[in-house]
């Protein structure tokens, strides 16, 4: 059967409607509905297993949804690929970094950020067109503070080097919907700190989807927060809202999140070597 288009509200980068996703008997992602304008810092926490790589996956185009609708800048792309959906302007960045370690930092850029398609394998016998995605690649690099790494090559990265060059690759696209799955696991505070001034250096107009697991990172960057959890959204809105609301407190209770101490958004980045991070929500992972 044909689904139905869906037609977004004019003005939306991203619009979910009753987006559902099941795996056997568990609703991994449950009637989810989101709107988001261009431009949009938004973040979606929960726990362990509350749907939240699920979700990026089904707005990515990796997975489908068993119900609803995702429209992309006025187009549906609930049933097209992930290739056509990276050429719509959809990019993301992994939980575990992306990256080709034979290659050097700079061509790992390069090549996330060329074209898919018939018009890739001719942009190769263009040397004009290799030379200024080259150099878009360097700006890219030059954003995530590893200009000085570009001739590297990507193996000698260190976690954290690897992590901005999953950004840098993100960004490669020309995105205007960026999609980052835990930039800040497993980074130091230092480069925590490096994180959120990269984040806040994004481009304006590019609307981005934050899952994190650092409330403190959430509060420096999100305007507007959903949390999920058991895969429905427990709670939607501003930031400070969403994080005092007291089901959120609730469903956070006893994990160790710090929602309290959240800096509010534009705080500064927290200094480095200070080891009272509000720590990560570490309710036990159902995954099977
Ligand atoms: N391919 C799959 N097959 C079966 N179950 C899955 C699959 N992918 C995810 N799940 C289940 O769906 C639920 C949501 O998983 P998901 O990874 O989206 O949660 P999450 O909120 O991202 O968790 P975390 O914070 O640990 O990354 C979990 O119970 C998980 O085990």
């Amino acid at each position: 059967m044909t689904p139905t288009p869906t037609l977004a509200r004019p003005g939306a980068a991203l619009e979910l409607t009753g987006v559902t996703r099941t795996f056997g008997s568990l609703t991994a992602v449950d009637d989810v509905s989101l709107r988001l304008p261009p431009g949009a810092r938004h973040a979606v926490i929960g726990p362990n297993g509350a749907g939240k790589t699920t979700l990026l996956n089904l707005i990515a185009g990796t997975d489908r949804p068993d119900q609803g609708s995702i429209v992309l800048g006025g187009a549906d792309v609930t049933r097209t690929s992930t290739a056509r959906r990276s050429r719509a302007g959809i990019a993301r960045s992994f939980q575990q970094p992306v990256v080709i370690g034979e290659l050097t930092v700079l061509d790992n850029v390069v090549l996330a950020g060329w074209p898919h398609g018939r018009g890739g394998h001719a942009a190769w016998r263009r040397p004009g067109r290799l030379r200024a995605r080259a150099e878009a690649a360097g700006r890219h690099l030059e954003a995530v503070g590893l200009a000085e790494a570009a001739h590297w090559p990507a193996s000698r990265l260190s976690h954290g080097q690897r992590r901005m060059l999953d950004l840098a690759a993100a960004l490669a696209g020309e995105p205007r919907l960026l999609l980052l799955d835990e930039p800040a696991a497993g980074l130091t505070d230092g480069d925590i700190g490096r994180l959120l001034g990269i984040l806040d250096g994004l481009p304006e107009q590019v609307a981005v989807i934050l899952v994190e697991h650092h409330v403190e990172v959430v509060a420096h960057f999100a305007d507007t927060v959903t949390v999920l959890t058991a895969g429905r959204v427990l709670v939607t809105g501003p930031t400070g809202e969403a994080l005092a609301h007291p089901s959120v407190r609730d469903a956070y209770r006893g994990t160790g999140a710090v929602l309290e101490s959240a800096p509010g958004k534009g705080a500064p980045p927290p200094p480095a070597d200070d080891g009272s991070r509000a720590a990560a929500p570490s309710a036990p992972d159902t995954r099977r």
